[in-house]
């Protein structure tokens, strides 16, 4: 095949990309390793099935038994990880010059690249390329981790129909913290074990002791400073060997997912062959314009090595159909005020500098910081029963404007699009404060929070 455009991976970057340029008329191949993944990692293994079992993790009522509640969530979730699959299928499916390939892709030449599904062979030489193959789970060297019959992934964990009496969580990141508060939810005793002294480091102590206080509150074990030296299989479970200031400790598990991060999904894809650079981290070493060592291929989504949410692949997806259908000045240099939020029950939403930061970077701060219990002009949090938690603002003392905020609260996934946007747009704190929200909506806590800024 010959074609204008060749995106490798269906990723959220990719796929949108792919859309754009073949509504365009563009000549368009997009090609996929499985035909389980047609839509990426998010809406199939990733942020989509997770929140949708934190949905339902949070709707278990009392009586409701534990394992029958896991495998109707895990089922109903299924169906609709289905759905989406299919949607996306036909989105790129029904343009007229999009071609879904299902195989694997590895370069040949810098323009070149083989597709393998079996014994077939398929070659296809596009003028650009787009490479937007994602990441995957790293596994640490721990020995007796990687054979052992309980390790688990996050794509293995959430299709798993049984839920585990006893989870062991490696790693205190978003995806080890958001599945701790997840499988304690659904009725798991659940310990984590991360091996920096503290979680959520890069919070403000207030902030991260906060949503400590929720998930210890939840019944959630938290081990900082634990060093796995071992893991061993029994015959119904495996023992976790760590240290922990000097000590010698054991804990025993039924299941033990790794969530000790994510590398590029690099192996395999011929890169040399195109003459595309790694990074010394297995990165698709990129410019600012997403351009590789080869001009004429992208790198989209996790494989370039940036941050790894699907918000960035989306925007990866901007910079590059701005190189080749715009004017070419958009970059990652643009991006600003990025929100992140951490799904735990309820959710931390995080922009901009942290209080330490604001400080370290020679701000003079003004901080309004209230929790959520004590938000008089926030009914919502009591009408849904979710008081827990706080809101903070970093805002700059002279300029008055939002240096940053964690909201650790009911709705903080939807309110920090807010600020981000006030961020962007130099809005000030008061000019925040003072804004009419609706009512009872939990945006309207601000009126409040930042009218306490001092
Ligand atoms: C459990 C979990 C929860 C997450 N939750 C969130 C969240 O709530 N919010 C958020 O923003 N982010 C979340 N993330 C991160 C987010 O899912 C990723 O950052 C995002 O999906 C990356 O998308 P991408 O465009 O890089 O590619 P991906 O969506 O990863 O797609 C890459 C595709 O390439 C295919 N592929 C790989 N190699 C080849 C090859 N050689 N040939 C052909 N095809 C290939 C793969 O099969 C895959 O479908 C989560 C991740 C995980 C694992
Ligand atoms: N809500 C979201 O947006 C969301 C949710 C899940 C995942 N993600 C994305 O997926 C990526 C991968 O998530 P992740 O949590 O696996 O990675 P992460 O990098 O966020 O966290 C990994 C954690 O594991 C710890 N760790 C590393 N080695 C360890 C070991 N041997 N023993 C114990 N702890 C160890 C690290 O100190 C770190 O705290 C994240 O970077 C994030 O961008 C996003």
């Amino acid at each position: 095949m010959n074609v204008d455009v060749l995106v490798i991976g269906f990723g959220k970057g990719g796929k949108t990309l792919a859309a754009t340029m073949g509504r365009l008329g563009r000549r368009v191949v997009m090609v996929e390793q499985s035909d389980q993944m047609y839509g990426g990692t998010c809406i199939n293994i990733g942020c989509v099935p997770t929140k949708a079992l934190v949905h339902h993790a949070e709707s278990r009522r009392r009586d409701d038994t534990a394992q029958e509640w896991y495998q109707q969530a895990v089922g109903t979730v299924e169906k609709l990880t289905t759905l989406l699959r299919g949607k996306n299928f036909q989105m790129l499916d029904t343009i007229d010059t999009v071609t879904v390939v299902t195989g694997r892709a590895r370069f040949v030449g810098p323009k070149t690249v083989e597709v393998g599904a079996g014994a077939d062979r398929l070659t296809i030489n596009a003028e650009t390329i787009v490479v937007n193959t994602g990441s995957e789970p790293m596994i640490p060297d721990i020995p007796g981790l990687r054979t052992s019959k309980y390790a688990t992934t996050s794509t293995d964990l959430i299709s798993t129909t049984e839920l585990p009496r006893r989870l062991a969580v490696l790693g205190g990141g978003y995806l080890g913290i958001e599945f701790a508060a997840m499988y304690r939810r659904f009725g798991a005793e659940v310990t984590v074990l991360e091996v920096s002294p503290q979680i959520l480091r890069r919070e403000d102590d207030d902030v991260a002791a906060a949503a400590v206080d929720i998930l210890v509150g939840q019944g959630i074990t938290l081990v900082t400073g634990a060093q796995v030296t071992e893991v061993r299989d029994g015959d119904d479970s495996a023992t976790v060997v760590y240290e922990k200031d000097g000590r010698r400790l054991t804990l025993e598990a039924d299941s033990i997912l790794v969530a000790t991060g994510r590398s590029p999904a690099t192996r395999g894809l011929g890169l040399e062959a195109a003459g595309v650079r790694t990074t010394g981290r297995g990165a698709i070493e990129v410019d600012e314009h997403l351009r590789t060592s080869r001009g004429h291929i992208f790198a989209v989504g996790d494989v370039n090595g940036g941050p790894q949410f699907t918000y960035i692949s989306l925007d990866d997806n901007r910079i590059v159909a701005d190189q080749l259908i715009g004017t070419g000045a958009r970059s990652t240099a643009d991006r600003q005020a990025v929100p992140h939020t951490l799904f735990m029950t309820p959710p931390l939403s995080t922009v901009g500098l942290t209080e330490r930061q604001a400080r370290d970077q020679g701000h003079t701060v003004k901080i309004a910081s209230k929790p959520i219990a004590e938000i008089a002009a926030m009914p919502r949090a009591r009408i849904v029963e979710e008081t827990r938690g706080l809101m903070k603002f970093v805002i700059d003392a002279g300029t008055d404007r939002i240096l940053g905020a964690a909201l650790l609260s009911v709705d903080s996934q939807e309110l920090i699009n807010t600020v981000a946007l006030a961020m962007r747009h130099a809005v000030t704190a008061g000019e925040l404060r003072d804004t009419i929200y609706t009512h009872p909506s939990s945006t309207e806590g601000f009126n409040e929070v930042l009218a306490a800024a001092s």
